[in-house]
């Protein structure tokens, strides 16, 4: 929770006043050729990486770039002291207008979730100001602690949306972030930024010969398969690839369809042991048995590769056909959370339905989850329904 005192209030009061007027008169005009309507909502992209990887620098980039955007921006920087400053800036045609917002400090881990939402949630009282969100996330930060707060509230889920997230590795040091060993063999903050990423930008190529990059690719392509990954100096990269991604909502049904034929399965590369694994499988699924399918997976933690260890996904991404609905179906998960959402796409009526699925994470076995899956679809295998977790929870 965020503590107001007096001091702060009266801060905040004082940067109300202080603060431009953030809608010039040609914005004003271009707000009436096309307003967007009472229910619009707003895109919020993420932007992770590692400490140093060039975050910010993509953030000014993409600011002062030329686009048709009015941008606001939500910077989640690691402070000195009690109370960090964080700045929101709403950026029209290159211009920056700037002012401050005093936030909770953020411990990652703890209140980003809570200075995150108040940011946001400030910045809404601005609507009609921006189109746009771009939120940077400290370095050590899991993109997926981040990105879950905008399904849980549903609050903020009626004003905005997230469009997808970006990570940005260090040419130079990016190997050694994802080799980093943490106690207990827990995954690593870079490894988990790239495997939720929907665009990878390997920034700073300038200061590696091509040998280090090549090897950097190939990690960063073990972990996720299904990630763009395109090669940057000075994060400068088209804003087609950063902005309106939709890679979480069920307009992306139509390109999905076509990425996951490409999605490459991976093998698993510096002892992290997180892959991308996918299959087909053809079939129809019941909605009731599908959410069991993968609640064991997100939720009880249940299944277990070959070896006996529980698999830990990351993110989960699928097209699947349930039984009595004409429309594809998407599916998104990241970390615990997932839904499911109808796409524009209707199945052939004539040609056999094939589900398609992804999954990045950690001790993923194709088979096993295929088999699953399989016992799902035709239910021929036996559901676990129980929500014990004793003797069954991977740590
Ligand atoms: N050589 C080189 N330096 C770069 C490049 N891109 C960014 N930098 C520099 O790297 C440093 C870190 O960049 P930032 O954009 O602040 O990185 P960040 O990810 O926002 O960093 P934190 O917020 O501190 O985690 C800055 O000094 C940048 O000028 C690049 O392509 N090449
Ligand atoms: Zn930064």
């Amino acid at each position: 929770m965020l503590q107001a005192n007096g001091a702060e209030a009266e801060e905040e009061e004082q940067a109300e006043e202080d603060c431009p007027e953030l809608v010039p008169i040609e914005t004003k005009r271009r707000e009436e050729e096309e307003k967007p309507g009472p229910g619009a909502k707003i895109p919020v992209t993420i932007i992770s990486g590692y400490l140093g990887a060039g975050k910010t620098t993509l953030l000014n980039y993409i600011l002062t770039e030329q686009h048709s955007k009015r941008i606001a921006v939500i910077l989640n920087e690691f402070g000195e002291g009690s109370a960090v400053e964080k700045s929101l800036a709403v950026s029209q045609g290159g211009e920056l207008y700037e002012e401050w917002l005093e936030l909770g400090n953020g411990c990652l881990c703890c209140s980003v979730k809570d200075s995150g939402l108040r940011a946001i949630e400030n910045l809404m009282q601005k609507k009609g100001k921006f189109d746009y969100i771009l939120l940077e996330t400290t370095g050590l930060a899991d993109p997926g602690a981040v990105a879950s707060m905008f399904w849980v509230d549903a609050e903020l889920g009626s004003d905005i949306y997230l469009d997808g997230i970006v990570t940005v590795v260090d040419s130079k040091y990016g190997l050694k972030h994802l080799a980093e060993e943490k106690a207990g063999g827990l995954i690593n903050e870079a490894t988990r930024q790239v495997a939720l990423a929907d665009l990878i930008i390997i920034n700073k190529t300038d200061l590696v010969p091509e040998e280090d990059l090549s090897q950097l690719r190939t990690a960063i392509r073990s972990i996720n398969g299904l990630g763009k990954i395109l090669e940057t100096q000075r994060s400068r990269v088209d804003l087609s690839n950063v902005l309106d991604l939709h890679a979480f909502d069920g307009l992306s049904g139509i390109s999905l369809q076509k990425k996951l034929q490409y999605v490459s399965a991976t093998q698993p590369h510096l002892d992290q042991n997180i892959i991308t694994v996918t299959f087909e499988a053809p079939g129809n699924a019941k909605e009731e048995s599908l959410n069991v399918f993968i609640q064991n997976l997100l939720w009880e933690k249940n299944v277990r590769n070959k070896d006996g260890h529980c698999m830990e996904v990351i993110r989960l991404k699928g097209l699947v056909s349930i039984k009595d609905r004409a429309q594809q179906v998407i599916v998104q998960g990241v970390h615990e959370l997932y839904d499911l959402e109808e796409t524009p796409v209707s199945w052939d009526d004539d040609a056999q339905r094939t589900n398609r699925l992804v999954f990045i994470g950690k001790n993923l076995d194709k088979d096993v989850l295929k088999q699953l899956f399989m016992a799902t679809v035709t239910e021929t295998g036996k559901q676990r329904t129980t929500h014990s977790k004793e003797g069954q929870v991977c740590p």
